[in-house]
């Protein structure tokens, strides 16, 4: 992805070393990343609300130019949930667990949602992204993480989880985040 010169300055802020890995492969630089593990991380499924908030604090934190991402799963059948909320789900029950609760639904939608936001001390600017697709009726795949194996984005019958890493980074809902915020710059 065509770089901007602010990139390379930006802490990235996240716990995450899975998404800090993905994010420096579809910008194509390499970043600082910061772990701020006493970062308060509101509890919603609005995940704009969340990464503006999750941006201010970082900012407060660090006063350099900071980039945070927060990012959710969207089950249609669950009109919203699990969202931003899905981290929990699956420190609690799993990939599997989502599954086989969902198996009382019919609707096997969902939508990869992920949303990155700068915060370079004067002000928030924000890139979402969105991917839709379906549920997979099992675990499949060794790639990825979190819940790249249940997750078949549109037009694909394999989930992110038997993608390559550059497969999935060429379509995902984290490369559309970053190209949405990249175009505000
Ligand atoms: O410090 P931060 O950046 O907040 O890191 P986090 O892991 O807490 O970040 P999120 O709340 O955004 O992540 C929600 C969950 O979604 C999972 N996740 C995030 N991006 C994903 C992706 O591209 N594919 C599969 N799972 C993903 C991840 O495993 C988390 O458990």
């Amino acid at each position: 992805m065509k770089q901007h010169p602010l990139w390379k300055q930006l802490k990235f802020v996240t716990g995450n070393p899975n998404k800090f890995r993905e994010a420096q492969e579809i910008l194509g630089i390499e970043m600082e990343r910061r772990d701020l593990a006493h970062l308060h991380e509101i509890q919603t499924t609005d995940i704009e609300e969340l990464v503006r908030h999750k941006a201010t604090e970082a900012w407060e934190a660090l006063q350099a130019p900071v980039l945070v991402e927060d990012s959710g799963l969207i089950f249609e059948a669950w009109n919203g949930l699990p969202g931003a909320l899905v981290k929990w789900f699956e420190l609690s029950v799993g990939c599997a667990g989502m599954l086989q609760m969902l198996e009382a639904f019919e609707d096997r939608r969902a939508r990869a949602v992920c949303m990155v936001a700068v915060h370079d001390g004067r002000e928030v600017i924000i890139g979402k992204g969105e991917v839709t697709g379906t549920l997979a009726h099992s675990l499949r795949g060794e790639n990825g993480f979190g819940w790249d194996v249940i997750f078949i984005p549109d037009g694909h019958d394999r989930t992110f989880g038997e993608m390559s890493v550059g497969e999935k980074n060429t379509i995902s809902h984290r490369r559309r985040a970053f190209e949405a915020l990249r175009d505000q710059f």
